[in-house]
């Protein structure tokens, strides 16, 4: 029962009183709580009918029986670290995330690299399961389940020439192009390094942050980080396509994993080259921020008019429901186009981009109100692909001649980063580009 492998230091401590309450029915776990997981304390006093809480105004954390209150589903769900790709790719939108670019220090290589990402993929394997971090971690989480944290590593351009490694670097890690629209700020942008972090717990989220930083040690620091959001899970009726700040359905046409070409599109092949991307994809980064100020002006029809969907439910405006297909060729009694021909969700369209596909996964962020009261609020866009060539930067491509969105947003910040394939059991991320 007892997992040796978590910390003591990470175990609850019951309040007085709280044991006693415990061995109603569940003597054999009170008596075994030393050493269980976090995780595994939650699922086994779930299962024994006992939930343990932080309830009751105690200071910190107090392990104390809340009778009949269930451990949602939200705590409890659990994404894999190990696997063919990484976490945080194809899982849904978390409510919560963090995105950090670090930068190798001066006089840290590749072995310094290998061992950062060694660290960083037991401390993402043990946090993503629930457990604790090192052997004096924060306790920051305690008390809650994996929350579905994920946690994603990649690669940027920078750091194959800091390690030595610039004949590993793949031509799709090619800088993007200058995009005439551009309004990027460079300290915000770009970085040796790039971890992704997700969880559907705030504090969750924020412990795995913290912890990764504290791995980094000397070997890397902190370039730029991006905090965002998006709804909580069981926030609405039924599960919804998101919605972001504009107020807009986001991500209906996302490819979907039952597609057949969905893994062609997002991922590179398992023959892939260079080898050690196989199974891996690339990461675009863009900090767009929305100008809402301007946009919230706008009737709804006009809005629904620069994206060409309806802003209640999705649909195209050609009609039907959020799936049905839009007509691109649907006029009107005057004969105008009903999806207006500059329409941001005409313009993107793989059939309009020589099959240009992306999988969409942003967050949305706010990072408060600038002097005027000028919202600084937008989108952390993350999209992946098997290769940026032909995904991202064929559309943006477009979108940056103006379409009718472009008036309405402003692209601040840029990164574009190579995303290895999943790690095996024993394995750390990158492990094949940093001892191959
Ligand atoms: C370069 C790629 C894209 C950028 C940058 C981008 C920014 C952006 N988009 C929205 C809102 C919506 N986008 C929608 C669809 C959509 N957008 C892109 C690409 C970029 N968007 C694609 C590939 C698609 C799907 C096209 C298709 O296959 O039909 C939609 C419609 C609903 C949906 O399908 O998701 C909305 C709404 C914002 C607000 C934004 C920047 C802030
Ligand atoms: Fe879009």
């Amino acid at each position: 029962m007892t997992d040796q492998s978590v910390p003591e230091a990470r175990t609850p401590a019951p309040e007085e009183g709280a044991v006693d309450a415990l061995q109603e029915g569940a003597s054999e776990h009170a008596s075994s709580l030393e050493g269980l997981s976090r995780r595994k304390l939650l699922s086994t006093v779930g299962a024994t009918g006992l939930v343990l809480g932080a309830a009751g105004g105690a200071v910190g954390y107090a392990a104390r029986p809340a009778e009949a209150t269930p451990l949602t589903s939200v705590g409890a769900d659990q994404v894999m670290f190990h696997g063919k790709h990484q976490p945080g790719i194809t899982q849904g939108l978390q409510a919560r995330g963090h995105l950090v670019a670090f930068d190798l220090a001066a006089g840290a290589g590749r072995k310094e690299a290998a061992a950062l990402l060694r660290r960083w993929s037991q401390t993402a394997r043990r946090l993503m399961a629930g457990e604790a971090a090192t052997q004096d971690d924060t306790d920051v989480a305690r008390d809650a389940g994996p929350s579905s944290l994920t946690v994603t590593f990649g690669f940027g351009h920078s750091f194959f020439a800091r390690t030595g490694l610039e004949k590993q670097r793949p031509s799709a890690l090619d800088r993007l192009p200058d995009f005439s629209s551009d309004h990027l700020d460079k300290k915000r942008s770009d970085g040796d390094l790039w971890v992704q972090i997700g969880a559907n717990d705030a504090l969750v989220a924020f412990h795995a942050l913290r912890a990764l930083q504290k791995d980094a040690g000397s070997a890397a620091r902190i370039r730029w980080q991006m905090n965002g959001f998006n709804r909580s899970p069981g926030a609405t009726a039924h599960p919804m396509t998101a919605r972001n700040l504009m107020g807009q359905i986001d991500g209906t046409r996302n490819p979907k994993p039952s597609e057949p070409d969905f893994d062609q599109r997002i991922f590179v092949p398992s023959t892939g080259e260079p080898s050690w991307m196989a199974n891996g994809s690339y990461a675009v980064v863009r900090r767009i921020r929305m100008l809402l100020d301007d946009w919230e002006k706008l009737p709804v029809t006009a809005q629904e008019d620069v994206i060409g969907r309806r802003k209640a439910d999705g649909a195209a405006l050609s009609g039907g429901t959020e799936t049905t297909d839009m007509d691109l060729d649907k006029t009107d009694a005057k004969g105008n186009l009903v999806v207006p021909i500059n329409a941001h969700a005409r313009i993107t369209r793989p059939d309009q981009n020589g099959g240009a596909a992306m999988l969409r996964r942003p967050f949305s962020y706010h990072d408060g109100f600038d002097g005027d009261g000028v919202p600084d609020a937008g989108l952390l866009f993350v999209c992946w692909q098997a290769d940026p060539v032909r995904g991202f930067v064929p559309v943006q491509r477009k979108l940056d001649r103006g379409d009718a969105l472009s008036r309405f947003i402003r692209h601040e910040a840029s990164g574009l980063f190579a995303v290895p394939g999943g790690a095996a059991e024993g394995e750390y991320v990158g492990q094949r580009l940093l001892e191959g």
